[in-house]
């Protein structure tokens, strides 16, 4: 007996995107599941970006078929993502150094009673958020000028989840991250999918993609150039696909 896969949380079909006389992203295909990490992988400009974006609602596709729980759907805007449920944590992380963590968390969506701001419900939601994500920080008023970078980018993350997300996208979270640093995040990212959120992982580094998907879906020139079971896949298959030494784009 097969056990039928779930259907997933979005689906992406025959994605096209042009900037100009530039083709971003040709018949993209791509599925993301409740509790799963799917790696996109590729090389400089093969498109894993603009997927991001596309996915965040930034950029609309020129064709194509998005699905939210099999149902279709449309992102014309950061706001239709988040009603979605989707969330994205992009490379430029947007944390104000000189305020708090809590002030970050709640960063546009302060919790308030009337003119008054309500600094200790906030201080417990932030304390809880961060200890599911067993995140460790001095306190929850540290300032994040004070904070690693790892803890940064756990603080970006965590800002995510007060939105209630069913889907995390994180472009290059590890990116500029020191090896003990990069290890949080990691944790960081088990942690999301062990919590039941479908994680998009974009990363040039094999090592953190090897380390933590579940699935890697390679990108070339804006195509995709297969889809590996992150724990069978051999690294030299990963690198055939990236540079187009053999062609994957059937293997889907
Ligand atoms: N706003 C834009 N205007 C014009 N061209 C764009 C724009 N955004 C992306 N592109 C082009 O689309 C292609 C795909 O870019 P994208 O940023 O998605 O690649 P990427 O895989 O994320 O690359 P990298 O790993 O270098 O960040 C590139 O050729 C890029 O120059």
């Amino acid at each position: 007996m097969t056990t039928a896969r779930p259907i997933p949380a979005l689906s992406l079909r025959g994605i096209d995107k042009s900037f100009g006389a530039v083709k971003a992203l040709s018949s993209i295909d791509l599925d993301i599941y409740p509790g799963e990490v799917v790696a996109l992988v590729g090389d400089n400009a093969a498109g894993k970006s603009t997927i991001a974006k596309v996915i965040a609602g930034v950029i609309t596709p020129d064709a194509g078929i998005i699905e939210s729980d099999g149902v279709p759907v449309t992102i014309p805007s950061p706001t239709s993502a988040h009603a979605l449920g989707i969330t994205t944590v992009f490379q430029e992380l947007a944390l104000v150094e000189n305020l708090d963590i809590v002030s970050n968390l709640y960063l546009g969506r302060e919790l308030r009673r009337g003119s008054m701001l309500l600094e200790s419900e906030m201080e417990e939601v932030a304390r809880q958020v961060l200890r599911d994500l067993t995140i460790r920080v001095p306190s929850v008023r540290t300032l994040v000028a004070d904070l690693s970078g790892g803890q940064r980018q756990a603080v970006a993350i965590a800002r995510t989840l007060l939105g209630h997300p069913r889907i995390v996208v994180l472009d290059e979270p590890t990116a500029s991250l020191s090896v003990s640093s990069t290890a949080e995040v990691l944790t960081l990212i088990e942690r999301l999918r062990d919590l039941g959120h479908g994680v998009v992982l974009i990363s040039h580094n094999m090592g953190d993609v090897r380390a933590v998907a579940d699935r890697i879906e390679v990108l070339r020139h804006g195509r995709n150039n297969g889809s590996f079971a992150a724990r069978t896949v051999s690294y030299e298959d990963i690198i055939a696909a990236i540079t187009g030494a053999v062609d994957f784009s059937n293997r889907r």
